[in-house]
């Protein structure tokens, strides 16, 4: 599904944010990158999105290289990636519903066809009876909820999230991570960066653990136990 061969990232100016970086997500895998502020997680999942190009390396995500798609064939590409956000990026000036509607619209859905998406999302996140709501005054739990079915509303067959949990108390982060459980469930590939180890050990999923742009650990992180990562 991703295969990161040998990548490394520097921004003009800067360091290199990520080194000679190699790993493999397989179809419906879910894995957890974590590492300090700065480690370049935020940077290696935008090369998954297309945000940002590799300095050296390529990416491969579904068996294609990322570095022979042109700039116009990125929109295409992201249909099939979904992304959650830590500030989940709401707009608050249209509802749940709409707010969830959004990449319908921009994918050209019938909105009949696009009505239907919406709400099966909405049920899966456990939100279809707040859709007429103003996400603003939802709860920040919620709000999350909301940004997760938009991510999951095209039928994306990778999911990734920036600190997805980075706002919430360790009850909704729970609950949260539950979500992104029952999508890894039904076969989406799943990547989550957190610094939430408490968290992530909880889980018992696969660890990709950056320092300093270097992947310094792959494979379950143990309770108890202090790793390069912790
Ligand atoms: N657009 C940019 N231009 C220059 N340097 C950048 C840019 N984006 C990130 N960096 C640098 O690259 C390194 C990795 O940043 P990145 O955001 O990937 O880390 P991170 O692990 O996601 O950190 P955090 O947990 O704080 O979000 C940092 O040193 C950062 O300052």
């Amino acid at each position: 599904m991703i295969r990161f061969d040998q990548v490394s990232k520097r921004y003009e100016g800067g360091h290199e944010a990520l080194s000679r970086v190699s790993f493999e997500l397989a179809q419906g895998e879910m894995a957890f990158l974590t590492g300090h502020s700065g480690a370049g997680k935020s940077t290696l999942l935008k090369l998954i999105m297309l945000m940002e190009r590799p300095s050296q390396g390529q990416v491969l995500v579904h068996n294609q290289n990322l570095n022979r798609l042109s700039n116009s064939q990125i929109p295409h590409f992201r249909r099939q990636v979904g992304v959650v956000f830590q500030n989940h990026q709401l707009l608050f000036d249209r509802s749940v519903f709409d707010n969830v509607a959004l990449p319908l619209q921009i994918a050209g859905y019938q909105p009949a066809e696009a009505a239907r998406r919406v709400r099966a999302a909405l049920d899966k996140v456990g939100l279809l009876n707040k859709e007429k709501q103003n996400p603003i005054v939802l709860s920040g739990g919620e709000q999350q909820r909301v940004g997760i079915a938009r991510a999951v509303v095209n039928k994306p067959a990778l999911l990734l999230a920036d600190e997805p949990t980075g706002n919430l108390d360790p009850a909704l982060s729970a609950e949260i991570m539950k979500l992104f459980r029952q999508f890894n469930d039904v076969g989406v590939s799943v990547l989550i960066a957190s610094h939430d180890l408490g968290l992530i050990k909880r889980m018992g999923n696969r660890v990709l653990g950056l320092s300093k742009g270097q992947l310094v650990h792959d494979g379950v992180l143990q309770h108890a136990t202090t790793t390069a990562t912790a």
